[in-house]
């Protein structure tokens, strides 16, 4: 496959609604998403510049910083908390189903500083995906009241696209597979269309391997993988590795992991963990939506939110996971 011809994908209409992890914010046309042809010239991935260093050497520090934030009272909701910056600050958000004018979303309110790293719990069908979807922009949800501002900017006014260039990243539930294109032709040309973005020059061929090659160890995936279709025959895990591999390819400074440990073994969960860790930096954050304690003892939260009926209705510390691992939810509300 050639790098710089536009190309059309045919996703099956088994994917259609759920996009692609990458292609999901890439879309300069929000409308784009429920069609069946995703168009790949189009697709841009561009995000800070901080980004398109490797970040496999930068161990992780932020989980220290973040660890000194131990209650949910410890936020404010200025520019800045000390030396950190103001990331994502969500207030009243309001958002309905398209199509059916369902209302979801009931009044989010949501504050995340840099080197934070949130988890979102809650019953099935409480609105996470939906909340961590409106964030990203996907076109099967409209906001009805409420603000979303990420690094002082209006998300509201901004297409997918432009919200991944300003640092977003979204890794889906259930990642999409997309027939006839290789894992690495996919990255390599998000990653690309990210540098034109940014006006840097192009990645080759031969330097995009040289680039993404010892990301692989970091999710402990053959090489193989990148001449894999994406997704295509990928097992549940293989799927989450390679979400956290476009993750370490594209960086991002808000990286929503929704249920990234769902369908994984033990040793995945770990290795999905480290990874997901050693591409945290003081400067950057994470909001991971699980079920389980167990992996928010792999990717230590700063803060632990539960919704409900698509509010945030609790914020404190992992002993929530902790109260909900025994107890279920009824242990919440108790609490
Ligand atoms: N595109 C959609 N069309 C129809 N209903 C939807 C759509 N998106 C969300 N919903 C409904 O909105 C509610 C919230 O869904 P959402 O996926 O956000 O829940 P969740 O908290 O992530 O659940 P889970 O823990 O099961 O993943 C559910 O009742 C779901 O069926």
């Amino acid at each position: 496959m050639g790098y710089s011809m536009p190309l059309h994908l045919n996703l099956s209409s088994s994917t259609s609604t759920i996009i692609s992890p990458m292609a999901a914010t890439l879309l300069p046309h929000p409308h784009s998403f429920s069609s069946s042809r995703l168009p790949l010239s189009h697709l841009s991935f561009p995000a800070s510049a901080s980004l398109l260093t490797s970040r496999s050497n930068r161990h992780r520090s932020s989980l220290s910083v973040s660890a000194s934030l131990s209650t949910a009272e410890s936020q404010t909701t200025s520019g800045s908390y000390g030396d950190k910056k103001l990331l994502l600050e969500v207030k009243d958000l309001t958002a309905v189903i398209a199509e059916s004018k369902q209302e979801i979303l009931k009044g989010v309110n949501l504050t995340v500083y840099e080197g934070e790293i949130h988890a979102v719990m809650g019953k099935n069908g409480s609105g996470k995906s939906t909340f961590a979807k409106v964030l990203v922009g996907h076109p099967d949800y409209e906001v009805t009241g409420g603000s979303m501002v990420f690094k002082g900017e209006n998300l509201l006014e901004m297409e997918p696209e432009d919200r991944s260039v300003a640092g977003l990243f979204m890794s889906f539930q259930s990642p999409v597979e997309i027939p006839g294109v290789s894992n690495i032709d996919f990255l390599n040309m998000a990653y690309n269309a990210r540098r034109r973005k940014l006006g840097l020059p192009e990645l080759g061929p031969i330097e995009f391997y040289a680039y993404i090659f010892p990301k692989l160890d970091l999710v402990n995936m053959k090489t193989d993988f990148l001449n894999r279709n994406v997704n295509e025959g990928f097992s549940g895990g293989e799927k989450k590795r390679n979400e956290i591999l476009q993750l370490a390819v594209l960086g991002a400074d808000m990286s929503i992991l929704d249920e990234i440990d769902s369908g994984l073994d033990v040793d995945a969960l770990r290795d999905v963990a480290k990874a997901v860790n050693s591409l945290l930096t003081p400067k950057n954050s994470v909001l991971m939506i699980t079920h389980y304690l167990r992996l928010l003892e792999f990717i230590k939260p700063s803060y632990i939110h539960v919704m409900e009926d698509g509010k945030i209705v609790k914020t404190g510390d992992i002993n929530i996971a902790k109260i909900l691992e025994k107890e279920g939810y009824k242990g919440i509300s108790d609490a």
